[in-house]
């Protein structure tokens, strides 16, 4: 069977690297050598206490230490190599490339121990204490099976009772969706004239994503089960514009939607009115406020504003930010600012003391530092750009093969990446059929289930996705920030970061997935070497990981002799060296590249992932970017990662190029041909999803297509937020850059 090229993915190739002379006399010597130590015997290196050494040192080091195993050609067992594979197996061997070779120190994490923020889910207080509607009370009883309040609904729901407006922070899976819906659903049920269906939205729900859309949906719709005169309804693209508008048409009190969807109502359907509008819900209030929904956000508001001018706002998030807040001085009256961290509430006036009080000055910022679950069991591990995918896969195998019910979700940074790898595993680490695969593992196991939600994917698809997970009592869903606010997911146990986040909010989010209501879940962030700084910037916001080593990753290969590799044929699993496990993850590889390499249009389609990848790191923000930096990568390290064997050549000029035209555009939102590649590609999951043009990943998608993207609308007029106030959006991108790179990214 072919393997890698180790001279070529070792090349030292990247964005900011060019050798002089003397260097490049170096790097010829030094392959050299590697080629003559590939040559030699194996060391031997078998009664070693851990699976692998901490870290590695230097280059030489390596050389002395991995000296004649590095190189030597390992292949899947030959049972997996399917018919069609026979061909490969004819050709000579290449040289296997070294994994563990030539990669760059992994750094001491000298991680600050914090004190994380935290706050208690529930109180002893019975959701009758409120004094709701009985049947309301009853409801909530018996067909949520809810009895005693969570904190935040505690705080909550009499404040907006009394008709104030809001702005509700508590931690993630704490419970505010009923914190607002309760009291949204008592106070029309209580209306003097009796709600008629045809009387048009009474509340309206902004939700950032489609699937939220359809969770609140859901929540809303079981509270209402007594009051059958109130109707809701959702509004979140990928159902047919038509028979929406003629939901819409007959008549629909409680709206939830996502902003573009209701935009694109809003434009060309004159069915509806807001003038009868009693609540403005922004959920995830942070995400929907920032500059990715800048553009329907400012036409949803001109037309409410136009219509009705005396309403109840509500924000909520579990990441309030400054953008926030300073958008809520604006559209808010006389808030009142809920934190459960606080264990109080303030009923703040005026104006300017509420946006003091939920934005304190910088030093000692509590409202920087986000509560995080207290049995939410974070963790980092930093893992050489060349390893990284053979350790997520590791990682997958030992959660969802080797334990039982593990149900896992896997962040990436673009929907190409989740579609990359989604296929990728599926193909190699996946056996669904008799009859393997081309560089499939026969015996992967069957308990492996993958499952994929991005933006890009038909809503018919999304939905089944979100449902089928959400219902799964095990899987693993790979996905972008589509899946990162508000998803109730039950009983997720681990979250997997192969990306590193833009912000921590979105950190928050992501691992705010598990551990919800209460329950225990894991976290793991893996990050290069060269990102290990990260930890600093998430501990200085108060957020602790510890750390998992790479090499007890790895150590589950042991576990699974389907990686074994040709020398250890006889040897026991349970008796597995460091060396052995080295070879099994050169077996994962193979088996990887191997797949990829198996015809043109799959190198092709790595490739694009692999430019994905670089896209989507250059939009890190400013602040991360001593961190994040394409120069810090090592394109052909990285591109093993995606299978490849070698650094496509045409990839860092072409990179460059969209870096020095992203560079040159302080303003994002400059309509610019270029931008518009590089932006609309990371917002596309969060469009209406029926624009013009829009292509999709089809539901039987072929492995090694992703999806095309969906394309924005052109800039709105000036907005005018609440109570009839102008803002300017000049001013408010700079206040709310920080936010907005969020947006960038998926
Ligand atoms: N009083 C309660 N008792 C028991 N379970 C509850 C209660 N309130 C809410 N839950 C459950 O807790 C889970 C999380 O609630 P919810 O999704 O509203 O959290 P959230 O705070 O909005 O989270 P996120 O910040 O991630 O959006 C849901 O499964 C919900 O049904």
């Amino acid at each position: 069977m072919a393997a890698a090229d180790s001279s070529l993915s070792d090349n030292p190739r990247t964005f900011s690297r060019r050798p002089s002379a003397q260097a490049s006399r170096q790097a010829k010597a030094t392959k050299r050598k590697h080629q003559a130590s590939s040559e030699a015997p194996p060391a031997k290196r078998r009664n070693e206490t851990s699976c692998l050494p901490a870290k590695k040192t230097s280059v030489k080091e390596t050389q002395r230490t991995f000296k004649g195993n590095t190189q030597k050609t390992f292949s899947p067992k030959k049972h997996s190599v399917s018919p069609s594979d026979r061909n490969q197996e004819e050709r000579p061997c290449i040289k296997t490339s070294s994994l563990f070779k030539n990669n760059p120190d992994i750094p001491e994490l000298h991680r600050p121990v914090v004190k994380q923020v935290q706050e208690k889910v529930f109180t002893s207080a019975a959701f009758h204490e409120l004094g709701l509607h009985p049947h309301l009370i009853s409801t909530i009883n018996t067909v949520l099976k809810m009895s005693s309040m969570t904190s935040v609904q505690k705080q909550s729901i009499p404040v907006l009772l009394e008709g104030r407006d809001a702005l509700v922070r508590s931690q993630t899976g704490s419970g505010k969706t009923l914190a607002y819906c309760i009291p949204v659903v008592q106070s029309l049920q209580a209306m003097k004239s009796k709600i008629q269906r045809s009387d048009g939205p009474y509340a309206l729900v902004l939700v950032p994503t489609r699937e939220l859309a359809l969770q609140s949906f859901d929540t809303v719709q079981k509270l209402l089960k007594p009051f059958t005169w109130i109707v809701p309804g959702v509004l979140m693209g990928g159902e047919k514009r038509k028979s929406e508008k003629a939901r819409l048409r007959k008549g629909i009190n409680i709206l939830i939607s996502t902003p573009g969807r209701l935009v694109d109502h809003i434009k060309s359907t004159k069915n509806i009115h807001f003038s009868r509008l009693r609540w403005l819900v922004f959920d995830e209030a942070d995400r929907i406020l920032d500059l990715g929904f800048e553009r329907d956000i400012t036409v949803i508001l001109n037309a409410v504003n136009a219509e009705c001018q005396k309403r109840q706002n509500v924000l909520l998030s579990a990441t309030l930010t400054e953008g926030v807040t300073r958008l809520a001085d604006i559209s808010l009256h006389d808030p009142v600012s809920i934190s459960v961290l606080d264990k109080s509430h303030d009923q703040l006036n005026p104006k300017d003391k509420a946006v003091r009080e939920v934005c304190p000055p910088r030093t000692g910022d509590e409202l920087d530092n986000f509560a995080i679950p207290e049995s939410l069991e974070q963790h980092v591990t930093v893992v050489p750009s060349k390893l990284r995918l053979v350790c997520l896969a590791a990682f997958i195998l030992q959660k969802c093969k080797f334990e039982k019910d593990q149900k896992m979700v896997v962040f990436f940074s673009s929907c190409e990446l989740v579609e990359f790898h989604y296929s990728l595993f599926l193909q190699t680490l996946l056996s669904s059929s008799g009859a393997p695969a081309s560089g499939q593992l026969p015996s992967a196991s069957t308990r492996l289930k993958f499952l994929r939600l991005h933006g890009n994917m038909e809503q018919e698809e999304r939905t089944a996705v979100f449902q089928e997970f959400s219902h799964s009592r095990r899987g693993v869903l790979l996905c972008t920030d589509v899946a990162a606010r508000g998803l109730d997911l039950p009983q997720v146990t681990w979250i997997v970061q192969y990306n590193a986040p833009s912000s921590p909010a979105e950190y928050i989010h992501r691992i705010g997935r598990t551990a919800r209501i209460g329950c225990h879940g894991s976290s793991l962030l893996i990050l290069a070497p060269s990102e290990a700084e990260y930890v600093n910037s998430l501990a200085s916001h108060k957020i602790n990981v510890s750390e998992m080593k790479m090499e007890d990753i790895l150590c589950v290969l042991a576990r699974d002799d389907c990686f074994k590799g040709k020398r250890w044929g006889a040897q026991k699993s349970h008796a597995v060296g460091p060396q052995e496990i080295r070879e099994r993850a050169t077996v994962l590889q193979t088996v990887f590249e191997d797949y990829v390499h198996s015809s043109e249009r799959r190198v092709s389609w790595a490739k694009k992932a692999l430019q994905s990848f670089i896209q989507a790191y250059t939009t890190y923000p400013r602040e991360l970017k001593h961190i994040f930096h394409v120069r810090s990568l090592h394109l052909g390290h990285v591109a093993k990662s995606f299978g490849l064997r070698d650094a496509p050549r045409n990839l860092s000029a072409l990179t460059r190029k969209k870096r020095k035209a992203h560079l040159k555009r302080p303003d994002l939102h400059k309509k610019t041909q270029s931008k518009h590649s590089l932006t609309e590609i990371l917002r596309s999951e969060y469009s209406s999803g029926i624009e013009p043009g829009v292509a999709k990943v089809k539901k039987q998608n072929a492995p090694g297509e992703p999806g095309s993207r969906p394309l924005r609308p052109s800039l709105q007029p000036t907005p005018c937020f609440g109570h009839g106030k102008t803002l300017k959006w000049r001013k408010t991108q700079k206040a709310l850059q920080q936010d907005s790179k969020t947006s960038q990214k998926v």
